[in-house]
Formats: structure tokens, C-alpha cells, sequence
């Protein structure tokens, strides 16, 4: 088991086990696991499932002292990740933007994605998922103002069960000076509604 800053273990998968399950799924569903096309799918299904959920140990976030990026807004956006819905088990696409206010430190880009894949990467709900978010980025920067946006498309909801497809759900976690200063928070859903537009 891993250990991510402040938060529970991530899963480890015992494969062949899974190997196992996804065969007696088959028989469930009626279907032989022994015809040509199936063969390999329990192995394949429960690779999947070992990649998604146990995915490569987060390396401590790298962070550049830069002076001269004093007060200033930082937003990375137009991240997308896939999660798992954890009342159905079926993906969500989560996209995924992240802002803080750098003072005289600032944190490698790509460390947005990462902690973001690391948190998209188990059975999760949405909401549940921007908070990780918000508090792991916080404390990579050490700094309390940090404002997670994610937009996410739920195939529970449009593959299935109500089946609006078009539906999209949009969470807010803002903390720190994102929570107390409009200008700020503004600021923020205005850049990212910028890079929406760009996409
Ligand atoms: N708040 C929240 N709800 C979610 C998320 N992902 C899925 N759900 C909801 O979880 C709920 C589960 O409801 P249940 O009534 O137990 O399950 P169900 O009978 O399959 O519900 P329907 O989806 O309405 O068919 C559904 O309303 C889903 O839309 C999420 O990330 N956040
Ligand atoms: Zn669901």
C-alpha cells in the first residue's frame, strides 16, 4: 500500500483473483469464457483494473522558488482524467482545473495532472474528488489558496438509468483567499472559462 499526503491508501489488486471473478462474470452473463473471442478477457479485464486503481507512486511535488511570481494567479486547466462512478462502477470524465495564488513559490506544472490522475484513479465520486484535490494541492504548495473547477460527464447518467446525455456536472472547491475575495474567485472562473473557450 501507498501513501498519499493526508489521505487513505490506495487499493492494491490481487490480479489473478480478479482473473478469476471476471470469468465467473461471464458464466453469470450467460456467456462461455472459453469461446475464441473471450479467452483472454478475464486476464485483460483484471490488468485494467490493476493499472486504473494502482496507478505509479506520486513523487514529492516539485517545487521552484521564483521571486519574482509574487501574488500571482496561476491556473492550469483543460486537464481531463477518468474516474470510476463508485454506485455503478462506470467511468466519469472529469475535467479538471486548478488555481493558486504563487508567492514566490511555484509548483511544476504537470504536478497538477499527476495528483489529479492519482485522485481520479480509484472508485470516486465527484465531489469527493475535488476536495482530495484541493487539500493535496494545497499542501504540495504549502499555501492555503487553492480553487479546484471540475466539469464532469457521468455515464451513469447518460448511458444509463435517467440517460441525459448532454447533462454535465460542475464542482467548486475554493479555499483560502478563493473563498474570501471575490476578485480573486472571479478572476479564476473567468481564466477558466477562457480556456474552455480555447478548447
Ligand atoms: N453526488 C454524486 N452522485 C453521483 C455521482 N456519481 C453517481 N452519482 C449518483 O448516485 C446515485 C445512486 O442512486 P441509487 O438510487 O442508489 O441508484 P440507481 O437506482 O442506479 O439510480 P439512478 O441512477 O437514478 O438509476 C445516482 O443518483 C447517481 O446519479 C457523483 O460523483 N456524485
Ligand atoms: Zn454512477
Amino acid at each position: 500500500m501507498s501513501q498519499l499526503a493526508g489521505d487513505e491508501p490506495v487499493a492494491t489488486v490481487d490480479t489473478p483473483r480478479v482473473t478469476e471473478l471476471v470469468r465467473e462474470l461471464l458464466i453469470a452473463l450467460g456467456e462461455n469464457p472459453d469461446r475464441e473471442g473471450l479467452v483472454d478477457t478475464p486476464a485483460r479485464v483484471a490488468a485494467w483494473w490493476r493499472d486504473f486503481l494502482c496507478p505509479a507512486p506520486l513523487s514529492a511535488p516539485t517545487c521552484f522558488t521564483e521571486t519574482r511570481a509574487s501574488d500571482q494567479l496561476v491556473v492550469v486547466g483543460g486537464m481531463s482524467v477518468w474516474s470510476l462512478c463508485e454506485h455503478h462502477m462506470l467511468p466519469m470524465n472529469l475535467e479538471v482545473h486548478v488555481g493558486y495564488v504563487a508567492n514566490g513559490t511555484v509548483l511544476g506544472l504537470s504536478k497538477f495532472g499527476r495528483i489529479a490522475q492519482r485522485y481520479a484513479g480509484r472508485l470516486q465520486v465527484q465531489e469527493r474528488f475535488t476536495h482530495q484535490l484541493a487539500d493535496e494541492v494545497s499542501s504540495a504548495i504549502a499555501s492555503e489558496d487553492v480553487a479546484v473547477a471540475v466539469r464532469g460527464v457521468h455515464l451513469c447518467m447518460s448511458m444509463r438509468g435517467v440517460r441525459m446525455e448532454t447533462a454535465r456536472t460542475s464542482t467548486l472547491q475554493a479555499v483560502g483567499r478563493f473563498k474570501t475575495d471575490p476578485v480573486l474567485s472571479q478572476q479564476f472562473l473567468t481564466l477558466i472559462a477562457g480556456q474552455r473557450g480555447a478548447a
